[in-house]
């Protein structure tokens, strides 16, 4: 059914990150009507990632200011442009800052879950269309962030950015789904394929960390050893599979020294979630000799760079990276929220 909106502005609320690490203000932002190819959305819940802290510091090299960062909330889509097939007004739906066209030669290649169709645009703040931004303060351009910019009452995405939904999903819990627990679960299972047995080493434990340790739990992972500054983290990680903690400011050791002393030569796979430069090299270094593998998942600042001795790789540790956990996200988060809801209802019927 159209909606009283459709094809008008829409004056609503946004929070504004105006400069670098200048506090985000609430604004009335005008948010204009999607285009060709393109949905509007009424964002219903958000929350924060660590990488919109990231861009909102000023380190991101792709961060541009003014802009409305957010990108992992559910919502309902509002109106669609032209040519949109797949979405339709009053559908429940996750916003997906890593696409999926399904035409592109990313998505076409099987072998990644990159997308190319909007990247460019969703790199520079605007929409493919035209270019532009659908945001706006009084004629002012905002800048979109990640193709998502969800800290904003209504948002216009890319339809190949927007995934629809099961309508009974609660949307203040599978909100996380578009980016933090997806991201951890897929680090896991797609991107390392941790098999059961194996010793995990899990470096930071907030949302990506803790999703880490779930996917490594339901894989059957014999161990897993969270990694943190800050101990009190750690209760809450043991609910999440974690078995083992270590603080390194307990240690005198570099950490991959104590990891490898705990692990009788060290871990089949660790995990980096942090986007700390020294922890990923310590991540790789606490691998197994031979086979073990190190993913990279935090977001390292602009400037920053990898380092390690070659023989580390010589050796057969293996260096990897995810983005969004390597999930298809228009496929795949559909699926992660029936997963999530089959897993509630189970809990149900079990209690
Ligand atoms: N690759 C992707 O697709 C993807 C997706 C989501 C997030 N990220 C990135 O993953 C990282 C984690 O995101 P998050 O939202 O879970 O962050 P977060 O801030 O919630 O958690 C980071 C944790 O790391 C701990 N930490 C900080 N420095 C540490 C150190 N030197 N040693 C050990 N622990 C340390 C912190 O105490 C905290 O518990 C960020 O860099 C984020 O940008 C990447
Ligand atoms: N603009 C940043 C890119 C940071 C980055 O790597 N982003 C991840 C998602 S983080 C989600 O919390 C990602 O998906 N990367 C692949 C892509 O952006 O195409 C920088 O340049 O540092
Ligand atoms: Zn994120
Ligand atoms: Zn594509």
């Amino acid at each position: 059914m159209a909606s009283s909106t459709q094809g008008q502005v829409i004056t609503c609320k946004a929070a504004v990150a105006w400069e670098a690490n200048k506090p985000l203000t609430i604004e009335d932002v005008q948010v204009a009507p999607p285009q060709d190819g393109e949905v509007r959305v009424k964002i219903l819940f958000t929350a924060l990632c660590h990488t919109d802290h990231y861009t909102w510091s000023g380190k991101d090299p792709e961060g541009l200011f003014p802009c409305i960062l957010g990108h992992e909330a559910a919502g309902i889509v509002e109106s669609v442009g032209e040519g949109v097939t797949e979405v339709q007004p009053g559908d429940h739906v996750i916003p997906c800052y890593q696409a999926e066209c399904r035409e592109c030669k990313f998505c076409k290649s099987g072998k990644t879950n990159l997308c190319g169709k909007v990247r460019a645009a969703t790199g520079v703040g605007v929409m493919m269309n035209d270019r532009k931004s659908r945001f706006s303060i009084n004629g002012k351009p905002i800048y979109h962030f990640m193709g998502t910019s969800t800290f904003s009452q209504y948002t216009v995405v890319h339809d190949v950015s927007v995934a629809k939904i099961n309508p009974r999903a609660p949307l203040e819990k599978v909100c996380l789904l578009g980016c933090g627990v997806s991201t951890g679960l897929g680090a896991v299972w797609n991107t390392a394929k941790v098999e059961a047995g194996s010793i995990v080493a899990v470096f930071g434990l907030g949302t990506v960390g803790l999703a880490v340790a779930e996917g490594a739990k339901s894989a059957g992972a014999s161990r897993i050893i969270g990694i943190d500054i800050d101990s009190k983290k750690f209760d809450v990680a043991k609910s999440f599979g974690v078995t083992e903690f270590v603080n390194p400011k307990d240690h005198d050791k570099p950490i991959q020294q104590v990891i490898v002393d705990l692990t009788d030569g060290g871990v089949d796979y660790s995990f980096e979630c942090i986007g700390n430069v020294s922890v990923m090299r310590a991540a790789l270094e606490c691998c197994h000799k031979g086979w073990g593998t190190s993913v990279i998942v935090g977001v390292a600042a602009s400037g920053q760079e990898i380092s390690t001795r070659p023989f580390q790789l010589v050796t057969g540790r293996v260096w990897k990276g995810t983005a969004f956990g390597g999930f298809k996200s228009r496929t795949q988060v559909p699926w992660l929220v029936e997963k999530y809801l089959n897993k509630v209802s189970q809990h149900h019927t079990l209690s």
